[in-house]
């Protein structure tokens, strides 16, 4: 097979689909990879790794997706690139379609085979693809909120560790999965009195087991949320309904009750956000205010750490994009449920249950798409 990886288009994202290690072991398994000029750059890898590992460079995306069976990327394609995918092509990358009904239409309308990274399971009932760029957001969310909660940009001008004689700031963790473990571990780290709360009693069990005397655990009731909300300096968004759009846990209305100039660091922005008031924001200008509260949006985190999250990436898509490649996408979806549960998008129909539900729109299983 001929796999792709243009370079990323997205504002201020320097991660790339593909490291040269992943390209020399393609090569090796006797496919072809086509790499846009520069990709790796922002990652650290210059066009001479890839071409060392067993690649072939092109000058423009346009030639990449024109010339490629697979497209294996890092985030949900922009629009110039939606344009670009074709009936029977295979897109590997970040999705996110229950909040972004423009690129779902377009996914439907390019025939195109769309493997979801975010939705790829594991048997232990984690999301493989997903866990890699969960821990380094979840470590950069206290960072990025302790940056919003300086004066000068707008925050309550409190240090997250305090100083002998005052004490330190107040983190709550909404979502104790990986992105809130990592956060909430970081958090306490840098000092903070940190609370983690969720709606699931066996994962507060296991926090609680793991990091009692670290950190604290509370039941993710409305009620413990805005009475823990209303005490906090930073709040860090982070749960996930896999495929489906974020609940929303704090109204706008509640942020009258919060403290004025806290940071809310909304890291489920990339499934719609789980703060009413949240809107995705880049890294060039990732902090806004509403009501007095700072909120940080930034719906691709990881590329600020573009090499570790590259890194990181690559060694969990490897794998996968190696089997795709070695049996085409139908029999490896058929061999291996975990990856099946992946498939969003086929020849123009949605095959996620959940982004359906969230947009309003039809599904068929992945079985029938498999079968069909
Ligand atoms: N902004 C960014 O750059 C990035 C965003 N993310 C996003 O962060 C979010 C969290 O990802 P993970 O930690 O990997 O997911 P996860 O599945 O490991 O954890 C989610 C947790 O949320 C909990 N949860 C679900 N509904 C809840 C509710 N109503 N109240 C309290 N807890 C609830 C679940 O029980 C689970 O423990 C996802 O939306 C993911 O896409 C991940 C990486 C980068
Ligand atoms: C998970 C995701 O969307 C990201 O790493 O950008
Ligand atoms: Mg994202």
């Amino acid at each position: 097979m001929k796999i792709g990886c243009p370079k990323e288009i997205k504002p201020q994202e320097f991660r790339v689909g593909m490291t040269p290690n992943a390209a020399y072991e393609a090569v090796t398994k006797g496919h072809e990879v086509v790499i846009e000029t520069g990709a790796g750059v922002g990652a650290g890898f210059d066009d001479a790794a890839y071409t060392d590992a067993g690649a072939t460079i092109l000058a423009t995306a346009q030639e990449v997706f024109a010339s490629a069976d697979m497209i294996v990327k890092v985030k949900e394609p922009q629009a110039a690139e939606r344009k670009m995918l074709r009936e029977g092509q295979i897109l590997f990358t970040y999705l996110h379609l229950a909040p972004d009904p423009e690129q779902t239409k377009d996914l439907l309308a390019s025939g195109a085979t769309c493997i979801a990274y975010e939705t790829v399971t594991d048997r232990n009932g984690g999301l493989p693809l997903l866990a890699p760029m969960s821990e380094v957001a979840g470590r950069l969310a206290p960072q990025v909120g302790a940056w919003t909660l300086q004066k000068a940009n707008g925050g309550r001008g409190v240090l997250l560790g305090g100083v002998p004689g005052v004490g330190p700031a107040r983190v709550i963790v909404i979502g104790g999965g990986v992105v809130g473990t990592h956060a909430a571990r970081i958090a306490a780290g840098m000092g903070a009195d940190v609370t983690v709360l969720d709606r699931s009693l066996p994962r507060l069990r296991y926090l609680d087991d793991i990091y009692g005397g670290v950190f604290n655990t509370s039941y993710a009731s409305a009620g413990n949320t805005i009475e823990l909300a209303r005490e906090a300096d930073m709040i860090i968004g982070a749960v996930l309904i896999p495929g489906a759009a974020a609940p929303k846990l704090i109204s706008r209305a509640q942020l009258s009750e919060l403290k004025t100039g806290a940071a809310l660091v909304d890291v489920a922005i990339d499934q719609g956000g789980c703060f009413e008031t949240s809107k995705a924001t880049t890294h060039q200008d990732p902090v806004y205010e509403v009501d007095g509260i700072m909120h940080y949006c930034v719906a691709n985190m990881p590329g600020a750490v573009a090499r570790t999250s590259t890194i990181a990436l690559g060694n969990a898509t490897m794998p996968f994009m190696l089997t795709l490649a070695d049996k085409g996408w139908k029999q490896a979806c058929a061999d291996d449920p975990h990856l099946k549960a992946g498939l969003n998008v086929h020849a123009g129909q949605l095959t996620y249950a959940a982004v359906a539900e969230a947009l309003g729109l039809e599904a068929i299983t992945a079985d029938q798409a498999i079968a069909g």
